[in-house]
């Protein structure tokens, strides 16, 4: 020994610099523990590196309840070293989705991307949002989902077969896997003139990848970096990482581009579909056009863009845009397909729940939807519109199990709302769950009551009081159409078959902990054919 202290094999030198280290990355960890206090904001005491995080992994929606408990409607919590000030009062839902919304007009970055899916909508910040949400808004109108409906209904009837096999064999069924598959069709047909057939096919690549890319963990070797060492972050970026699995963008973005070659083809406009992608389609050679006229331009005018872009706010009529590149259509399509999918199987699943463990309601929606029917000859989108009762049943089910739980937006200047002053760059969430559970805004809250829907109930509470589908001019883009197709699939179902608890039924269903608010067993219950 020549007298220097050896500790595992490590020299001294060595000892000090990994204590260094360890220090450093305790104070970096730990740097913003202070923010809250500072603000005057309460809120769970943080533990180094993961903040706050390790106390939701009991579910997300139960914590915040704890929270809000404890703390108040609006309080303050870390994502690993990141702060967030979480509100769940509708007026300040209000005030930051709509009256303030300049100011958060973006939502959290999500630092990994890659190609595509850096360009989709939920990501896009600023200008660039604006002018792809402009372009999108009028694929999504009451006039287009009319056009739409009959393609949804023609996938019911798979539903409806699909259903009958198991009332026959009296299996249980499992919602969620039916209904995903029916909603996997409705937007493959309805979106993108695609035919999956994911119902006479349930083990289709189509429905195999897009179950693939939801499976979502904030496990993941990717999350953890995410959240945890932001700071290589930078390095995935350039090895183009992201937080979808490269197989399933690969195989969506084949299916896509496939789809688009053959629009291009159909040039005669009497022959084009209207659906999402053709009107993406329709937008890029907008783009074409614009990146000739730019060149023309340039010779022109030596170099002056004289193409203007739509500069005012979301809620504007749609003006001039610069279309679409591919790279963009085949962001937003496969966008379509993430967003849609688990959101409204999800919904489906639920209401048959909702309808299976409560048969008077169950009785007085079939009446509704034998009446309107019987005098109607075809399942249109304005028939679905005037079923008041199915309306009211599918709002009271998203109030109890919203998908998101929650949606976030990061203040892009100073702003106080409320009496809080919010420092740019803060990121805020918005509570949908917490919401549309307050006792004092819906008593008993996990009772399933219909009735609250009717229109003089409505009335009575606050507008920002029910935000399924978020809030403002950022709000979802695909309500109308997942509203459409989930109520178009249920009554088809429902004119037929009835709903019923069985044995492996789980009262009340367990949910999802992470992520979205999905059925955690799928939803299985007894069906039997109607009288
Ligand atoms: C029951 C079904 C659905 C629910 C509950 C739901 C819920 C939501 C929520 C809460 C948001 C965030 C809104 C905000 O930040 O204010 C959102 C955004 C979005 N949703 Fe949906 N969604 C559903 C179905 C769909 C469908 C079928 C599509 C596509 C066809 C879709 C596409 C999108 C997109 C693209 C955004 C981002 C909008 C933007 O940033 O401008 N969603 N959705």
């Amino acid at each position: 020994m020549d007298g220097s202290c050896i500790f595992l094999g490590l020299s001294p030198i060595t000892f000090i610099l990994v204590g260094i280290v360890l220090v450093l990355c305790y104070l970096y960890s730990t740097w913003t523990f202070s923010t809250f206090k500072k603000m005057g904001i309460p809120g769970p005491p943080p533990t180094p590196l993961f903040g706050n995080m390790l106390q939701i992994r009991k579910g997300m929606h139960t914590k915040e309840q704890e929270w809000i408990q404890k703390y108040g409607k609006v309080f303050g919590t870390y994502e690993g070293r990141r702060p967030v000030i979480n509100f769940a009062d509708p007026e300040i839902c209000k005030q930051i989705t709509v009256k303030h919304f300049s100011s958060f007009v973006n939502r959290r970055p999500v630092p990994l991307r890659g190609k595509p899916m850096d360009s989709n909508l939920t990501v896009l910040r600023g200008d660039q949002w604006k002018e792809v949400r402009n372009t999108l808004t009028p694929s999504f109108t009451a006039a287009k989902m009319k056009l739409m409906a009959p393609l949804i209904n023609q996938c019911a009837n798979d539903l409806v077969e699909n259903m009958e096999t198991h009332c026959k064999e009296e299996k249980t069924v499992k919602c969620k896997d039916l209904y995903g598959a029916f909603g996997m069709d409705s937007i493959a047909s309805a979106g993108f003139g695609l035919d999956v057939s994911s119902q006479s096919q349930p083990g289709h690549p189509f429905v195999e990848n897009a179950k693939e890319a939801l499976k979502f963990t904030l496990l993941s070797p990717v999350m953890i970096i995410v959240f945890f060492l932001p700071f290589l972050v930078p390095i995935m970026n350039y090895f183009n990482m992201s937080l979808y699995p490269s197989k399933v963008v690969k195989y969506f973005s084949c299916v896509i581009e496939d789809a688009i070659a053959m629009r291009k083809t159909t040039k005669d406009i009497n022959n084009q579909r209207i659906d999402f992608l053709q009107l993406m389609v329709n937008a890029h050679e907008v783009y074409d056009q614009h990146m000739a006229n730019k060149d023309k331009e340039i010779d022109e005018d030596e170099g002056e863009n004289k193409v203007d872009f739509v500069k005012d706010g979301p809620s504007s009529q749609i003006k001039l845009h610069k279309g679409f590149t591919e790279d963009e259509i085949l962001a937003q399509s496969l966008m379509f397909f993430f967003a849609g999918y688990e959101t409204t199987s999800s919904l489906m699943s639920f209401v048959s729940y909702n309808l299976a463990t409560n048969p008077e309601a169950q009785e007085r929606l079939q009446r509704e939807i034998d009446d309107v029917i019987s005098n109607s000859d075809d399942l249109g989108y304005n028939t679905i519109a005037s079923m008041k009762y199915l309306d009211m049943v599918v709002m009271e089910t998203l109030r109890m199990y919203p998908s998101s739980i929650r949606f976030n937006r990061q203040c892009n200047e100073d702003v106080n709302i409320n009496g809080i002053s919010i420092p740019k760059g803060m990121l805020v969430a918005v509570s949908i769950y917490s919401i549309h559970h307050d006792s004092d805004i819906y008593p008993d809250p996990e009772k399933f009551i219909p009735e609250r829907f009717s229109k003089e109930e409505k009335e009575k509470r606050h507008p920002y009081a029910w935000i399924p589908f978020g809030a403002g001019p950022r709000n979802c883009i695909g309500m109308r159409f997942a509203l459409m197709e989930a109520k178009i699939g249920l009554v088809r179902v429902l004119q037929k078959f009835t709903f019923e608890p069985c044995a492996e039924t789980q009262i009340p269903p367990e949910l999802g902990k992470m992520g979205l608010l999905t059925p955690l067993d799928g939803i299985k219950l007894g069906v039997k054919r109607r009288k």
